[in-house]
């Protein structure tokens, strides 16, 4: 029997993540998903991210011919959105402005900006709508949380949107509350974080990858300006090889050499002192950040959430449960559901629940910009 098949495409530094939905009615079924690993060698050979798109398309166009049977109709695709300006959440529909924007003048460069350009170069000839979901620059920051105490660096949002609202959605349906009635906080813990407060639905404040927030797997977080500014003066690195440290080769890789998480609680059981003081600090500042994420909703919350990769460990779970549960109680929803967050977007859409937005959309002037 013929079934309405969702693509979804989520690029990621090293990865693209991509998923084959079978929609029937309401309901999602998985068909078939996979992370398509990018080996260093072959990125090393594009110049920049944009460059890389007609090797990621490639990449995506084999998935979809082994993943999809014959007689399924493709229906629709959605791309994970990139650091565009400051957007409403949401569903947007993908055009030719929005790829260019994307490619060409993102804010700042990541992965995620491919979303929207991969998922409109398999549309596009197929004549089959593309769309992102509450792409990364989605901003629903309160007028108090903008500043930062000096006027010309304003804070700004650029946050995991798409989990942290789809795991708001679904405790929402949990406690069998609107999810614009929610109010929670999403601790996001993949490589990077994101803390993250939904007031009513909105992500009214968030640790944000560009500022203050703990240290990730693989990225240094909020450290103290004034040490910074003088390292950035040094002439020890130049702004790339600065950056690079910052995000990539910071946070948990910086002190131990390796991002992931699992070999660190290994060598921590095989007592390994500073595997265990890197492991304990990265713990500490995660509970630290969702306290003060809970502080911004007066410490009256329906839940606190624990997701992305770093939710698969129990050890982690546990330990975040123990230090936080007086708070409210913690759901842990593990993984970063990002695929099957793509696929109810556009659900919703195709269902008429929701209209989807047409590129340019801004909230504001875009603060931080
Ligand atoms: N079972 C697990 N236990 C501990 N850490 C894990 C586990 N599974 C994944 N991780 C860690 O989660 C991080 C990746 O998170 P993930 O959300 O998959 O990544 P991304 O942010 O790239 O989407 C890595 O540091 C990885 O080591
Ligand atoms: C919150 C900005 C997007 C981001 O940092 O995503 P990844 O953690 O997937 O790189």
């Amino acid at each position: 029997m013929s079934r309405n098949v969702i693509l979804t495409i989520n690029p990621g530094t090293t990865t693209t993540r991509c998923a084959l939905f079978a929609a029937e009615g309401s309901r999602l079924s998985l068909v078939s998903e996979q992370s398509l690993g990018h080996e260093e060698i072959r990125m090393a050979e594009f110049s920049g991210i944009a460059d890389q798109l007609g090797y990621r398309s490639a990449c995506v166009a084999a998935f979809l011919d082994q993943a999809k049977r014959p007689d399924d109709r493709l229906i629709a695709i959605a791309g994970r959105g990139g650091m565009l300006t400051p957007v409403p959440a949401g569903v947007i529909l993908i055009n030719d402005e929005l790829v260019d924007f994307a490619l060409h003048t993102p804010v700042y460069d990541h992965a995620s900006n491919l979303g929207a350009p991969l998922a409109q170069a398999i549309a596009a000839p197929l004549g089959i709508p593309a769309y992102i979901v509450d792409p990364v620059s989605v901003d629903e920051l309160t007028p108090v949380a903008r500043l930062s105490g000096f006027e010309e660096i304003p804070r700004f949002s650029f946050v995991h949107a798409l989990n942290i609202r789809a795991c708001g959605r679904k405790l929402a349906g949990e406690l069998g509350k609107p999810f614009d009635e929610l109010r929670a906080v999403v601790a996001h813990l993949g490589a990077g974080f994101s803390i993250a407060t939904l007031l009513d639905g909105k992500i009214a404040d968030s640790s944000n990858r560009m500022e203050i927030s703990p240290f990730t797997p693989e990225r240094a977080g909020g450290l103290p300006p004034l040490p910074l500014i003088e390292l950035c003066y040094s002439g020890k690195y130049d702004k790339p090889e600065l950056l690079k440290k910052l995000y990539g080769e910071g946070g948990v890789y910086g002190y131990l050499g390796t991002k992931d998480i699992q070999k660190i609680e290994s060598r921590v059981a095989a007592g390994d002192a500073k595997a265990a003081l890197v492991y304990d600090a990265m713990l500490y500042q995660i509970r630290k950040a969702i306290g003060a994420m809970a502080s911004v909703a007066n410490f009256e919350l329906d839940g606190i959430i624990l997701t992305g990769g770093l939710a698969n460990s129990a050890i982690i779970t546990d330990r975040l449960i123990e230090s936080t549960r007086r708070i409210a109680p913690v759901s842990v929803y593990p993984g970063s559901n990002e695929c099957l967050a793509l696929a109810e977007g556009v659900l919703r859409v195709l269902d008429g629940q929701e209209v989807p937005m047409t590129w340019p959309v801004t909230v504001g002037k875009g603060v931080g910009l």
